[in-house]
């Protein structure tokens, strides 16, 4: 086998990596090295072609595994023996579990192999006999242009997921736009994903959204919670099993690595998951292959990992609870979903979509939203949820007031705690276009104590909790500060 690119390592027979700028990887398999240079002579003459040979149908395989490849030109008889067709076989296979697009190239006289080969899944035919420039490379090019454009798709739907598919995320914080584009980016790439972030803030609705914006969105996307139940029972729905392979299985059975297809398969609450289990997955991640339950032959994932948990893996790694490999493996991809705390800005729009969903008219005043900013949300956006469920329900008001919401909040949800809520402060000071913020916010906190103390020294001093005299010390350094001239 030559292969003149680099392999890119991928997971699974036809890795799929959407990069619309890069060469087209285009194989030719052929037992006879004369045949293969033929075609290789015939496209090296175009630019944007990266030529990969396979002279039988393993080394094809092996080639499809480890490289994205986009066009197959595939010679339907792989061996000297007359009844060799293992070439159809590579057609069917490449059409069940990989992107590319085969053409078969066989002799005119074979009409009755271009005819199985197009039954089996190939795009077009190239004829042996008329190998030249004219005939090979429209064939090629049509194909290529076809394969620009499903990149191109795909590209744009990701560009205009605004709109679409990260429709459920609601907010418009510079911390949830951030979100959005991280989504975006792992779309384009068919690699496992990490979610990570606290309980209720939004996990699985990224999850969601990576997969309704990704091009397989027709197909499954089945989770899995990995806490919820015991690991034989998990590995059996994982992986399936065969008839008979343990007490009970009376029936070959499907597991979610098949089921998926090539759709999502989502493994919440990760960090739970056995560490047998562990293992296994991590060899699904890394050769595309798994074994049902009582099963010797291997079977192929086409699906895409995505992962999600609130626990610290990296922690779980160190004490010997989580495989390190593992890890490293699913956290190349990691989304990081912040806690409500950190997008306090994103409330008056997660209250407006939370109203919106429920039966009867709701809506807060600007000092209910204020109210609600103030408050510390541990359970994130589903406690915010839940909350308005329950003023939704008990509440007479269509209007719900500051007073409203202290009298309905939890008495353990008091206010942030003091050293959160600072946190939450210095975090958004920290991202004002200002130039010396520990002076601004200085002289802001003087400004305000002052007049809401009527202009009474002694009185802000109280309000600052410092004495009068650090006062007037830090208004005279004000006054002699250059901004101040
Ligand atoms: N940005 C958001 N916009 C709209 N709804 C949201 C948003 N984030 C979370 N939610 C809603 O909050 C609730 C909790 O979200 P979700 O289940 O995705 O959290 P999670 O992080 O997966 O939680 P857990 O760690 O407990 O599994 C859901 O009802 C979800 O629809």
């Amino acid at each position: 086998m030559t292969s003149t690119a680099v392999a890119h390592g991928l997971r699974c027979f036809g890795p799929q990596v959407y990069e619309p700028d890069r060469p087209m990887n285009i194989l030719i398999v052929d037992d006879q090295r004369s045949a293969r240079r033929i075609l290789a002579s015939i496209l090296s003459t175009q630019e944007g072609l990266v030529l990969h040979e396979a002279s039988s149908l393993d080394e094809a395989r092996r080639v499809l595994t480890t490289i994205a490849i986009d066009i197959a030109l595939i010679d339907v008889r792989l061996d000297v023996d007359a009844r060799n067709r293992d070439g159809l076989v590579l057609v069917a296979e490449i059409r069940e579990k990989s992107t590319a697009l085969p053409v078969v190239v066989t002799a005119s006289s074979e009409m009755e192999e271009i005819r199985a080969a197009m039954r089996a899944g190939a795009y077009d035919y190239i004829l042996k006999d008329e190998l030249c420039e004219e005939l090979v490379l429209p064939i090629v090019q049509g194909l290529g242009s076809r394969r620009r454009l499903e990149h191109e798709v795909l590209h744009l739907r990701a560009r205009l997921a605004p709109d679409t598919g990260v429709q459920g995320l609601m907010g418009s914080s510079e911390v949830i736009g951030r979100l959005r584009t991280a989504i975006k980016r792992v779309v384009l790439s068919d690699r496992p994903v990490l979610v990570t972030g606290p309980t209720g803030s939004g996990k699985e609705v990224v999850v969601r959204a990576i997969h309704t914006l990704g091009p397989h969105a027709g197909d499954p996307l089945l989770d899995l919670n990995c806490g919820a139940i015991p690991e034989m029972l998990m590995e059996s729905q994982l992986f399936g099993h065969e008839r008979g392979a343990f007490t009970g299985a009376d029936r070959r059975q499907d597991g979610y690595f098949t089921a998926v297809r090539r759709g999502t398969l989502f493994l919440d609450e990760l960090a739970e998951l056995p560490l047998l289990l562990q293992a296994k997955l991590l060899r699904v991640l890394e050769t595309g292959r798994f074994r049902r339950v009582g099963s010797t032959t291997e079977e192929h994932f086409l699906g895409r990992v995505v992962a999600a948990t609130h626990a610290q893996l990296d922690e779980r790694v160190r004490q010997g609870r989580f495989r390190e490999d593992l890890f490293h493996r699913l956290n190349v991809l990691n989304v990081r979903v912040p806690g409500l705390d950190e997008r306090t800005q994103d409330i008056p729009a997660l209250v407006a979509h939370f109203c919106g969903q429920q039966t009867r008219p709701l809506r807060f005043s600007e000092d209910a939203l204020e109210a609600l900013a103030r408050r510390s949300w541990p359970g994130n956006v589903r406690q915010l949820r839940n909350f308005i469920d329950r003023l939704a329900v008990f509440c007479e008001d269509d209007l719900i007031r500051a007073e409203t919401v202290a009298a309905y909040l939890e008495p353990s949800q008091g206010l942030v705690p003091m050293d959160d809520g600072l946190k939450v402060m210095a975090h958004s000071i920290l991202r004002m276009p200002v130039a010396n913020k520990l002076d601004a916010i200085e002289s802001m906190l003087i400004n305000e104590a002052l007049a809401l103390a009527g202009g009474n020294k002694s009185g802000a001093a109280r309000l600052l909790g410092i004495g009068r005299k650090a006062v007037e010390r830090r208004l005279e350094r004000k006054d002699e500060s250059p901004e101040a001239e």
